[in-house]
């Protein structure tokens, strides 16, 4: 998978060069390109930004300096993209909207600052290509950069031979709709607090029911949108009961 970043903070995505994501794109897994928009300004004062039409507070990013710097970002590489647009006022990201981008050649993600960006952008580019603009989460940021390096973490350890062991991104929370339950280590007795017996009873079954069970109740108290969810079958007899 080829990732691009377009934005005014390139530094902001260094972390992207860390650890596991590190190791990933050094396996050839994972191609991240970050390129800093104000390379394609033209002006002496690298203008990206000006005050917004109908007035009001802050600036608006200028439309022709991101088409010129998506134009040329979408040229370089002739695998299909989706243009991804981190917003406030975007459609929430969730682990299904990660395991579909999971399965994306490309990703470019365009980092929105200051009031935004231009809507003429993601209109433009709407016409001829995919455009996803979403949310991380209800709160404003300062821009887009923090919520792409959730986004490309949340969709590259989900890439086979990314992370060590597949079964854990198979098996992490909302992957079959309930949050994840407690998990222990040893020591078996910690400051008092002993690690629940079932655990180490070595009954694989009463485990997986444990588990199943502190699962449900962690959701259901968490969560309840998520159990509102939950397609009919999802629940046995022995959920009901809980
Ligand atoms: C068309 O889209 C845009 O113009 C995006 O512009 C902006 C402006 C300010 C901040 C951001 C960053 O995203 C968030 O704050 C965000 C994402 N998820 N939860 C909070 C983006």
């Amino acid at each position: 998978m080829r990732i691009d970043v377009v934005t005014i903070f390139p530094g902001y995505l260094a972390p992207l060069r860390e650890a596991l994501l590190g190791r990933a794109v050094g396996t050839g897994l994972l191609d991240i390109a970050v390129h800093d928009l104000r390379d394609w300004t033209h002006d002496v004062h690298q203008a990206v930004d000006d005050a917004p039409y109908g007035g009001g507070p802050g600036m608006v990013m200028r439309p022709h300096v991101w088409g010129e710097a998506l134009d040329d970002v979408l040229a370089a590489d002739p695998r299909p993209a989706r243009l991804v647009v981190p917003t406030p006022a975007g459609r929430p990201f969730t682990q299904a909207a990660a395991h579909a981008y999971a399965a994306q050649e490309r990703l470019v993600f365009a980092c929105g600052r200051y009031e935004g960006i231009d809507q003429r952008v993601v209109d433009h580019y709407a016409a001829s290509m995919p455009v996803d603009e979403i949310s991380i989460g209800d709160y404003v940021l300062v821009g887009g950069e923090v919520a792409v390096l959730v986004v490309v973490e949340a969709v590259a350890r989900l890439l086979p031979g990314v992370l060590g062991n597949p079964r854990s991104a198979a098996e992490d929370s909302f992957s079959d709709g309930l949050l994840e339950g407690p998990a222990y280590t040893r020591p078996e007795v910690w400051r008092g607090h002993a690690v629940p017996e079932v655990l180490r009873s070595g009954n694989h079954g009463a485990i997986a029911r444990w588990r199943r069970d502190r699962a449900l109740e962690r959701t259901a108290e968490r969560r309840p949108d998520l159990i509102a969810a939950l397609p009919p079958d999802a629940l046995d007899e022995a959920d009901r009961a809980l």
